[in-house]
């Protein structure tokens, strides 16, 4: 998280499709650094609770208290944000109402997991907290029939500087956005 290491960035050469799906926390599919952490959420008769992470533990742990940063994202039914990348910062994502297609790929050729690409459907019916590091691009489609409200922590301050945009189309991501009919 708070490694000096700025990964080096390259557009990998994928398959298309979706990658590789991500059903379980502890996957062994999933890109190098990423990490999710299930959270429970608490329904009663007035609505839900959750909590969106903490900085002393679990993914939250290294986050330093200085210079975390607390943002909100309200997106609507069908609209897709791809891909974006950091070469330092480290997002922690959780999603307190709806669903979203969460699209990770790895642009870090040093990485053992170049190139591949995880699919993870996560929100209120799979409330999964998930650790995303600085060179794995990132974006998110929502799902479902009602606005989505993603909630994110960053390891520091926004400065667009550290972003980098890739097309959510780009074809040598070539990820497929569609509905999946099977
Ligand atoms: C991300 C961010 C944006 N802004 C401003 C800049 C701009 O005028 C306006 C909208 O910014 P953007 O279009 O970049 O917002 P958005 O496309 O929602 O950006 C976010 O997308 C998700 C998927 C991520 O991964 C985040 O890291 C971040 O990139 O908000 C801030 O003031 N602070 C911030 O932390």
């Amino acid at each position: 998280m708070s490694s000096t290491t700025i990964p080096t960035i390259q557009i990998p050469k994928c398959e298309p499709g979706i990658g590789k799906l991500i059903f379980q926390p502890d996957s062994t599919d999933l890109i190098e650094g990423v990490r999710i952490e299930p959270h429970p959420i608490w329904a009663d008769d007035r609505g839900y609770f959750l909590e969106i992470a903490r900085l002393t533990q679990g993914l939250g742990a290294d986050f330093p208290p200085a210079t975390t940063q607390v943002s909100a994202a309200l997106t609507y039914h069908g609209a897709i944000k791809a891909f974006h990348f950091h070469l330092h910062q480290t997002d922690l994502w959780c999603v307190t109402q709806g669903m979203f297609q969460v699209a990770l790929v790895d642009l870090r050729p040093d990485s053992p997991t170049f190139g591949l690409k995880n699919t993870l459907y996560v929100g209120q019916l799979r409330p999964w907290r998930i650790l995303i590091p600085p060179g794995v691009g990132h974006g998110y489609k929502v799902i479902g029939i009602t606005p989505a409200m993603l909630v994110y922590l960053t390891d520091r301050l926004y400065n667009p500087k550290d972003e980098g945009r890739i097309a959510y189309n780009e074809p040598g991501i070539a990820y497929d956005w569609e509905l999946q009919h099977k």
